[in-house]
């Protein structure tokens, strides 16, 4: 890849398949790199560092087949100033449409004494020696002085300088061990800028190391000295701290246009779901608070962020999230939250409350936000429907009275269940099911007469020890309305009816606020049959 025509645009280069690999956990196989590698081309990355062939047969491999598959963008493999290295990389990446071969050996005073144990002449030599060999295998070499940041500057320059020489198209200035800080950083590429000769036939590359959370930071000012590749990682993956990261770099270009004035050809919308794709593949979650694709980056729990939300959304957003993928901002309800954003809230839930109806869900919600870190839309409609049914008698309908389950090897699990309804008839019913904890919904549904899809139903442990609380968490649909519960106990089957039985409750709530009129009765199916059992059931046992 030569000197792009725009000046100012930028070459992403992503090593999330090799240096994001690289993080402790995050190793990918065949079909993971794969795929990896389609949605970075998607993404429109302009290089793909896929791997490191010497590394594994298995990288080898991974490397060759993006090589084959993956078209369009640049497709790179690393090696060592080492001629099987070389070769190796020539090798899996031969089938490329086009191929780069990025090789690399450190130039840092510490790096020659301690790890190369070689003098500053053999370095030379060595790197000219494989710029040279990687040349028979294509016209695109890359060559990363490593370490850069910590070698001396006049060494560096002779080194890029001879690295130039040798045929080198892109000269790759890594920050290796994120040491360097933004001017300093800065100060190197204007030095390589005036004192390294044939400079402007190739392009100066940036990689930059999150040790000190300055990886993002110290990128952007060699782009502003002139450096016109920059090389990053989803989720800033990568040897400890990380890499600089790709959606953080490339929004803020975006963001900053203003102040940059450079572009990237990356199609932001899918920053998000790639963040995401990755995280699936490798299990390595992002932090909350991450910004551009963590959870919080674009939600808002403090009420007087939220008014100003509601009223203008620049006044606290400087991205739309759609632009990064994400479907909208999330007024989250907590602690910090204000009217305004309950209000909204409740009308987004369906309900209509005057202004004292309001005042008195705001109280009972701020009494609740002190004692719980999460509320959910499930505990605001609760609030709400207690306060909209407060003295007509119509708060929770069932109530569980008893349970029993039976499962084993060829055994059909069944569920046994006595609910007890408001007006003082117990229900018992049972009903067997896939599994104990389908007879046991089953059941519900049967005597309490409302059939939901079940969307999700996750179970998790909340405590640890012998007497671990189970925490049960059911999403269901009923009449194209989601909606979800949760509960917590030391019996995780428990958990799981309480939070079950909680949707019903709601959506039968929900159905009596719907057709309560001043003088109509509770709706005849919310009445429970008077008989005590709505089935020839066993009798369940607590
Ligand atoms: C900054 C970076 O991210 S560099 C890339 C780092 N990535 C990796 O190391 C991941 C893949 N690595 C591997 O799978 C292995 O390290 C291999 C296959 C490459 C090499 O394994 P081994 O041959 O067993 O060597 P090992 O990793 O233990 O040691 C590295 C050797 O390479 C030498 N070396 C390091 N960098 C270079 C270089 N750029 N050019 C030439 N030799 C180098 C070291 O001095 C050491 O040599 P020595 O054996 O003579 O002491
Ligand atoms: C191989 C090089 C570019 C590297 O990853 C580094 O120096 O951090
Ligand atoms: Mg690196």
């Amino acid at each position: 890849m030569s000197v792009p025509s725009d000046p100012n645009r930028l070459i992403i280069f992503d090593t999330t398949l090799r240096d994001g690999e690289q993080s402790p956990g995050c190793s990918m196989n065949l079909q993971e790199k794969l795929e990896m590698a389609h949605a970075l081309k998607a993404l429109g990355v302009d290089v793909i560092e896929a791997g490191f062939p010497i590394a594994s047969p298995g990288d080898f491999i991974s490397v060759q087949a993006i090589a084959r598959e993956v078209h369009g963008p640049v497709i790179a493999g690393l090696a060592r100033c080492n001629p099987a290295d070389i070769d190796r990389a020539g090798e899996a990446l031969r089938d490329a449409e086009r191929s780069r071969i990025h090789v690399f050996l450190a130039t840092s005073a510490i790096h020659r004494e301690f790890k190369l144990k070689m003098t500053p002449a053999e370095i030379v030599t060595r790197a000219v020696e494989g710029i040279k060999r990687a040349k028979q295998y294509t016209d695109d070499i890359e060559f990363s002085p490593e370490d850069a940041a910590r070698t001396e500057l006049d060494f560096l320059a002779e080194v890029c300088e001879r690295a130039v020489e040798a045929g080198a198209t892109t000269l790759n200035i890594p920050d290796t061990v994120g040491y360097a800080v933004p001017e300093h950083y800065a100060r190197i590429i204007r030095h390589l800028k005036t004192h390294v000769r044939g400079v402007e036939k190739v392009v100066l590359s940036v990689h930059c190391h999150n040790d000190l959370g300055l990886a993002v930071a110290n990128s952007l000012a060699a782009l502003q000295e002139g450096a016109r590749q920059v090389e990053c990682t989803i989720n800033g993956i990568g040897e400890r701290a990380g890499n600089c990261a790709l959606e953080e770099i490339v929004m803020a270009l975006r963001t900053r246009q203003d102040y940059f004035g450079l572009t990237t050809g990356i199609n932001t919308r899918l920053l998000f779901p790639t963040s995401r794709k990755l995280t699936h593949v490798t299990g390595m979650q992002v932090q909350r608070n991450k910004a551009i694709v963590g959870q919080n980056a674009f939600a808002h729990e403090a009420g007087i962020h939220q008014d100003g939300m509601l009223k203008e959304r620049s006044t606290y957003e400087i991205m739309k999230p759609e632009d990064v993928g994400i479907t909208k901002t999330e007024l989250v309800l907590g602690k910090h939250s204000g009217r305004h954003a309950l209000r909204s809230k409740v009308i987004e839930l369906g309900y209509h409350l005057d202004d004292s109806q309001l005042q008195q869900v705001f109280d009972a919600f701020k009494g609740l936000a002190d004692r719980k870190k999460h509320i959910y839309d499930a505990d605001i409609e609760a609030l709400v429907e207690s306060q909209l049914h407060a003295g007509t008698g119509t708060a929770p309908l069932w109530t569980l009275e008893a349970f029993t389950c039976n499962a084993g090897t060829g055994t059909l699990p069944s569920a046994a269940v006595a609910l007890w309804h408001q007006n003082g008839n117990i229900i018992r019913d049972s009903a067997t099911g896939d599994g104990p904890v389908d007879a046991l919904f089953k059941t519900i549904e049967r005597i309490t007469g409302i059939d939901v899809e079940l969307l999700d139903y996750r179970i998790r442990s909340v405590t640890v020890g012998e007497d671990a609380q189970g925490e049960a968490t059911v999403e269901v649909s009923y009449q194209g309305r989601k909606l979800s519960a949760r509960a917590v106990s030391t019996d995780i089957i428990e958990a799981s009816a309480l939070a079950f039985l909680e949707t019903i409750n709601r959506i039968l709530l929900r159905k009596v606020n719907d057709r309560l009129k001043p003088t109509d009765d509770v709706p005849q199916e919310l009445v429970p049959n008077t008989e005590t059992t709505a089935g020839t059931t066993p009798t369940p046992t607590a």
